[in-house]
């Protein structure tokens, strides 16, 4: 009845939200709560939403005298339809909270994207991802796109995109790593993954040392995709089309210091056409 053709339980029962309260006061990390429902025949997508809940509930935990927090985390975006972005301002057409992410119109100009490709073509090299338990960085088969990395405000293009971003992200450009942009042809992608570092693994570590754990994403989208490339959440089943000169912003890390798993992305093979983006990762501090 409550089981899913999977036989997976689908409703949770009192007793189990009772403990996914205890276990989060007892600071058990949310992946491990997780877990724990799987390996209980949980429902993966209820048991995010149980958990999830929770979180909202007992951010500011463990101090038993704290009020409950009654509005849920809405992030750090501004919450009116338009953006002063400074030099343009930008529409948000689509929000959501568990976990917060947002649409974002107008980014960028049409001659902006068009620049911006041709700069980094120029600089294109196979993209790098962090090596896991080896540390630095290496080729890594997840991620078959092409990349390229501006310092922050290494000319007058990337000066104006770090600002506006700045200004649209709520933090400091300081915080912010060098733009990256990225290209994917036919096949290309990059498999789901978190955007935050993991802490317990030593690549992680290491990227943490300077500037801190990453808070925030800006991916931004230089072309439009014919067929394929979409930049998907398969836990919350959402799924974003590039398109040019839009935005997809998502955040992670909360300002009590938990990071949301359900945050998981990647981007889905292209079958038609480029994908082209260019993408700001924000710190929690300043970035030098
Ligand atoms: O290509 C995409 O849509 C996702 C890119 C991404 O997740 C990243 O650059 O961290
Ligand atoms: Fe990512």
């Amino acid at each position: 009845m409550d089981v899913t053709s999977h036989n997976r339980h689908m409703r949770i029962p009192p007793e189990w939200l009772g403990w996914i309260d205890e276990s989060l006061r007892a600071r058990s990390r949310a992946v491990d709560i997780l877990q724990t429902m799987l390996d209980n025949g949980f429902d993966e997508r209820a048991s995010w939403a149980a958990i999830n809940e929770a979180r909202q509930r007992s951010e500011g935990y463990p101090s038993e005298t704290s009020p409950p927090v009654v509005t849920p985390w809405r992030g750090r975006l501004s919450d009116s339809h338009v953006i002063d972005a400074g030099d343009r301002q930008v529409r948000v057409l689509v929000r959501m909270t568990q976990p917060v992410v947002a649409v974002l119109d107008g980014v960028l100009s049409a001659d902006e994207c068009d620049a911006f490709r041709e700069m980094a073509a120029a600089r294109l090299k196979r993209s790098m991802v962090v090596g896991g338990q080896q540390g630095g960085s290496v080729v890594m088969d997840i991620r078959t796109s092409d990349g390229a990395y501006f310092q922050r405000s290494e000319n007058e293009l990337v000066a104006r995109i770090d600002s506006r971003v700045s200004r649209i992200m709520r933090l400091p450009e300081e915080q912010g790593e060098g733009l990256q942009v990225m290209r994917y042809g036919v096949g290309g992608e990059y498999r789901p993954h978190f955007d935050y570092f993991d802490p317990t693994e030593k690549g992680g570590e290491a990227c943490m040392l300077q500037g801190g754990q990453r808070v925030s994403t800006l991916i931004m989208y230089l072309n439009d995709v014919d067929e394929g490339g979409e930049t998907i959440f398969p836990r919350v089943d959402f799924s974003y089309v590039p398109r040019k000169g839009q935005a997809l912003y998502f955040e992670y890390l909360s300002p009590q210091g938990s990071l949301d798993p359900l945050t998981l992305h990647g981007g889905a093979a292209v079958r038609g056409g480029e994908k082209w983006i260019v993408t700001k990762w924000m710190r929690e501090r300043s970035f030098v």
